[in-house]
């Protein structure tokens, strides 16, 4: 047991930062998610990747209380996400994919609004929005409506609000996609800084470089089911990533024998 604001919190002996077990969700009578079990060890920067449609948003969705599973569990340091939602989300910070945003708020309003809603004092809010806007870069956008942002400035604007109340594990859904080189790299630095503070990562992403670079560990989804999961050099079984990824879910040149009416 640990003790977290004030309460007793059962954890595991192992202490996950997330424990999924047997989680699965269908739409329409097909299996988007077929009994995925994954653990993410506490200080781990874990890497979530699949083909598009594999599965991915839908299971982080439902790791962080967005999406009822069908069946299954979730856990965050032994927090039950769907039986307690509140103490597990407490430690959570999520950037979620297609951002849902209060559009006709600014930047800073939406730190503001969001930070105060997670119970924090009116300082501290104030502090926290000035540096992440700043150090996101996004401080000449302050008084901007959200509306007015760009795709990569709003997954900005959302990592942003996954930061504020410092968490201790951050759940990220695709957080590089649209996001230029000088930035991408302001982020890595601040996810890396995040993990040598003692936070825990999952991201989900599509680019094998990314997470070769990022994390320690890594999770291959191919429909709705866990095709390889381990540190990143057991999963690469020494190959590249993006080789071990393609032969895992047998997707190499699909499709290209299709298009010879392309050819001059
Ligand atoms: N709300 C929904 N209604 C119906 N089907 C859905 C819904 N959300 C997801 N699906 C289906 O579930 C499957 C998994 O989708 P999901 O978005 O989890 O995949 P993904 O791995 O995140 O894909 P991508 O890399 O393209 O973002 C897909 O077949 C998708 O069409």
């Amino acid at each position: 047991m640990t003790i977290f604001e004030g309460k007793l919190v059962h954890t595991y002996a192992d202490g996950a930062a997330l424990r999924l077990a047997g989680l699965s969700k269908s739409f329409g009578g097909s299996p988007a998610v077929d009994g995925i079990h994954l653990e993410v060890p506490r200080g781990a920067f874990f890497g979530l990747v699949g083909q598009n449609g594999a599965g991915k948003t839908t299971t982080l969705s439902m790791a962080v209380g967005l999406l009822r599973p069908d069946a299954g569990t979730a856990h965050v340091f032994g927090a039950d996400v769907w039986a307690g939602p509140g103490r597990a989300k407490a430690m959570i910070g999520v950037l979620p994919d297609g951002l849902a945003m209060p559009e006709r708020l600014t930047g800073r309003e939406v730190l503001t609004y969001l930070g105060l809603l997670r119970g924090l004092d009116r300082d501290t809010v104030d502090r926290r929005a000035g540096e992440l806007l700043s150090v996101l870069e996004l401080d000449a956008a302050e008084k901007t409506l959200v509306i007015e942002y760009s795709t990569g400035m709003r997954k900005k604007i959302g990592l942003a609000t996954a930061l504020l109340h410092a968490p201790r594990l951050l759940v990220l859904d695709e957080p590089f996609e649209a996001v230029d080189p000088v930035s991408a790299a302001t982020i890595k630095q601040i996810l890396r800084g995040f993990v040598a503070g003692g936070g825990s990562i999952v991201l989900s992403s599509h680019v094998m470089a990314l997470v070769e670079q990022l994390c320690d560990h890594v999770a291959v989804i191919d429909r709705g089911r866990v095709a390889a999961v381990g540190t990143l050099d057991e999963v690469r079984a020494g190959q590249s990533l993006e080789d071990r990824f393609v032969g895992l879910v047998d997707a190499r040149g699909g499709g290209v024998k299709e298009l010879a009416w392309l050819s001059n």
